[in-house]
């Protein structure tokens, strides 16, 4: 199933990535891509902040709507345009719920991996990963299908760690490498007898100078070859049940050109 979600509210002000998902969403021209609705709640600038997170009303509305499609409909995989990181919640632990032991990929220059009473942005974006472990805010475990565990989590192009986060990430066992080596993140799913993964791709695990439109520019990215190839043997080697492309923020096809082999490989 091909899911166009372009929820913002996640990232505080948000600026842009509904439009950057839109933009996304035009490069495909696919019609089988079916739009999670945003909530009309007020967001952003007139955002209300519940259990220390931003606009969380809009964002709680939303990602239910988003659930619930996928208990209605049962798809065995996931194609998602996003967005923001936060909206992982609801397809990740969908998958996990039909796939015990997923592998979950994270390419993202940050960890999302903080309590809301540590994330000193309060924004939702940054939490994801606390919340599918089942450690976060408890009044949203309603839109987990289940919750995973901290060995699933691996990171690609992580650089940019809050200190909390930081102590969450050594307290267990979470692969966080420094720097991507392909065939140890091979050997290191195929020792936890990880087969099916889902591939998180916030475009901000890139390098800036290879592509800088997204949400957050942080330096010392991985590179768009490194990520394509990274994705390529991920693909050859386990079976990928859903994919995700989140926080590109451009209004142009041209800007978008240099992502798109990545696009087509997560989303085609
Ligand atoms: N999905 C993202 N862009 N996350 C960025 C999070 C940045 C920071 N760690 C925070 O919690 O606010």
């Amino acid at each position: 199933m091909k899911i166009y979600f372009p929820q913002w509210q996640g990232a505080g002000i948000g600026e842009g990535i509904e439009a950057g998902a839109k933009t996304v969403l035009d490069y495909l021209d696919n019609p089988e891509f079916i739009a999670i609705p945003l909530s009309t709640v007020p967001a952003g600038a007139n955002g209300v902040q519940k259990h220390q997170i931003n606009n969380y009303d809009a964002i709680t509305e939303q990602l239910a709507r988003f659930k619930k499609q996928l208990e209605q409909k049962q798809p065995k995989t996931l194609q998602t345009i996003g967005g923001d990181c936060g909206l992982e919640i609801v397809p990740v632990s969908y998958l996990n719920q039909k796939y015990p032991n997923l592998g979950v990929i994270w390419f993202d220059a940050h960890a999302d991996i903080n309590k809301p009473c540590d994330s000193a942005s309060c924004n939702f974006h940054g939490m994801p990963l606390r919340t599918l472990l089942g450690e976060g805010e408890p009044a949203m475990n309603t839109l987990l299908s289940s919750t995973i565990e901290q060995h699933q989590i691996h990171y690609v192009g992580l650089r940019d760690i809050d200190a909390t986060e930081k102590i969450r990430l050594d307290a267990g066992n979470i692969y966080h490498p420094k720097k991507l080596n392909i065939q140890e993140l091979l050997d290191t799913l195929s020792r936890k007898r990880i087969t099916h993964l889902y591939l998180h791709f916030d475009f901000d695990c890139l390098e800036p100078t290879d592509y800088d439109k997204t949400y957050y520019r942080v330096p010392d990215g991985v590179t768009i070859k490194e990520s394509i190839a990274c994705i390529e043997a991920l693909q050859s080697h386990f079976t990928i049940v859903g994919s995700s492309v989140l926080e590109s923020t451009t209004l142009s096809q041209d800007e978008l050109q240099p992502i798109t082999p990545i696009i087509n490989l997560l989303m085609k």
